[in-house]
């Protein structure tokens, strides 16, 4: 596979070398010029055919960062047969996702959308338009309500001990903990229960084969739906498709679709029963999980229902954008703070100050943790969940800091290069980790965005993640949870320096390798095993 993948690149370099010294004979000029050409911003020369495409690497984020280092706050690129632009800086930002929120909020369609979002049916890879204002309006009104945020709230608290008692148990057994796998149960276990009335990691759960299986999906379908896939910018790239790329997308498909398809027919087998034996009762909606509240909602042109596949890409959506996002922060944050420890110490004494030692941490603590509120803010400018938010796309042709964009123009915010702009943080330090930046005096620290769009961790502008109060409070409480239940130490006796902080890109951008580290409880035993 590899050859075959080496052999198409070679030949497609033939060919766009052969063009390009075709272009050099028959017009006289070379190397593809820049942007800067048509009104465009400036940008890289770029080969025929392929353009700029094969200036992106392993860690595309990175590559992009250096092209704006080197033309500017806005680049122009030609991505095969894309255009596109990128940017990190703030003011750019700003005039993209507020000031022409209306030409920039699509979203592309791209082969992976098509195939792993129900055809782009979701709201988060859904192109604008009346589908995705009426998806997204659904899942404003009856899953990220402020009502049913609260009305989930002894769920997360029963989760946050399910947090502790995982660590304890690894703890008291002398083990390394996999930070990864608690959190990213946390993570799901929070999201299925307010989904589809299930835990999925621990004692009253569907099975922890179930739940790996799962974890498994959500993780190959992120990467697959992140990934630079060369078919979406060259169309003949598909008829060979070397690395079998397609092929590894109807696969899982097939197999997020078949357990989505379960989880329905498990709701409605259920309702079914209860109607049969009249216990149904007239329902404030709190009881319900998502899947009961999408199963009751009527259809779009008279249908009755919302038919299964709208039903399903709403929550995979809502299991993808929910689970994986929380769970990579929180792996990073607790990799920051292990590397360095002043910055834990610091945070406990304020749990300590805030909350004590003789009772949980609860969710109503969370306002006033302001530098654990600094940490997480901390752990997204350097490590924001998405390096690219999700990439929107023009929808018609528009002008954008004097320069003018076709539509379709594909558009890359690099939120990960934007919390490393040299201009906005300076240039020594950028890479420290030092929650102090973000201190203000009186007034609780806010996480997401601000008037000054230095940190983005969320976006901005119709498209902003609708999830956001959701993702702050899990980011939050399950820090708080094991920063105020164990001191904790690098695994293997490393030292914290040498914890590794090299990334993966993806559609979410988790550590190259799963955290592991070493817990020592500093609470009583009874809050351990006891109630929240
Ligand atoms: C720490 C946790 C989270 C982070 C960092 C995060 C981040 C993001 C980002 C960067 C975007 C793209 C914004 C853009 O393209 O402009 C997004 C979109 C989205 N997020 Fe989140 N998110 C989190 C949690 C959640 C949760 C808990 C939910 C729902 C339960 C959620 C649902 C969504 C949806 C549906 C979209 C697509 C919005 C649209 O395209 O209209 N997210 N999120």
């Amino acid at each position: 596979m590899i050859i075959s993948m080496a052999l198409a690149m070679s030949l497609l370099l033939i060919f766009s070398f052969i063009l390009l010294i075709f272009h050099k004979l028959f017009n006289g000029v070379g190397f593809g010029g820049g942007g800067g050409g048509k009104g465009l911003p400036p940008g890289p020369p770029r080969w025929p055919i392929v353009g700029n495409l094969f200036q992106l690497g392993r860690l595309p984020h990175r590559d992009l960062a250096g092209l704006c280092s080197a033309y500017g706050p806005l680049v122009y690129l030609r991505l095969g047969a894309v255009d596109a632009i990128t940017t990190d800086d703030p003011e750019v930002i700003r005039e993209i996702l507020l000031g022409h929120d209306d030409a920039f909020a699509s979203r592309p369609r791209t082969v992976a959308a098509a195939r792993l979002a129900y055809g782009s049916g979701d709201v988060a890879l859904a192109p604008m338009g009346p589908h995705w204002k009426r998806m997204r309006r659904i899942c404003m009104e009856h899953l990220l309500t402020t009502r049913r945020l609260e009305a989930f709230a002894a769920h997360r608290a029963e989760e946050a001990q399910h947090l502790l008692q995982e660590v304890w148990a690894r703890a008291t057994a002398q083990e390394t903990v996999d930070l990864r796998q608690v959190l990213e149960a946390f993570s799901m276990n929070n999201v299925t229960r307010m989904l589809l009335g299930k835990q999925y990691f621990g004692s009253a759960t569907a099975g922890r084969q179930e739940a790996m299986e799962f974890m498994a999906i959500t993780h190959e379908l992120f990467h697959l739906l992140g990934m630079i896939y060369l078919g979406d910018y060259l169309p003949a790239w598909r008829w060979i498709d070397p690395s079998g790329c397609e092929r590894r997308m109807k696969e899982v498909e097939k197999k997020v679709d078949k357990f989505h398809q379960k989880i329905i027919d498990e709701h409605r087998e259920r309702k079914k029963k209860k109607m049969k034996e009249m216990e149904e009762e007239e329902d404030d909606g709190e009881e319900m999980d998502f899947v009961d509240v999408l199963l009751s909602l009527p259809g779009e042109d008279g249908k009755e229902h919302l038919d299964d596949k709208e039903i399903k890409a709403l929550v995979q959506d809502m299991i993808a954008a929910a689970t994986d996002t929380s769970a990579v922060t929180n792996e990073w944050a607790m990799t920051e703070l292990l590397r360095h420890p002043h910055v834990l110490r610091k945070a406990q004494a304020e749990l300590d100050a805030v909350v004590g030692r003789r009772r949980l941490v609860r969710e109503s603590d969370l306002p006033r943790l302001a530098y654990l509120r600094c940490v997480v803010r901390e752990t997204f400018r350097l490590h924001p969940a998405g390096p690219f938010l999700i990439p929107h796309e023009s929808l018609r042709p528009a002008r954008l800091m004097g320069f003018s964009l076709p539509a379709g123009t594909r558009v890359f915010i690099n939120t990960h290069a934007l919390g490393r702009n040299h201009h906005l943080w300076g240039a020594a330090g950028v890479e420290d980790f030092r929650p102090e930046r973000h201190e203000k005096g009186a007034g609780r620290v806010e996480i997401s965005h601000g008037d000054d769009f230095v940190i983005l961790p969320f976006g901005a502008g119709r498209r902003r993640c609708p999830g956001a109060p959701l993702g702050v409070v899990m980011v939050l409480l399950a820090l708080a949870t094991l920063l105020q239940g164990f001191d904790w130490s690098p695994a293997d006796g490393r030292r914290p320096e040498e914890i590794e902080v090299e990334e993966i890109y993806g559609m979410t951008m988790p550590r190259a390798t799963p955290l592991r580290a070493v817990a020592a409880p500093r609470l009583s035993a009874v809050l351990y095993a006891g109630a929240h």
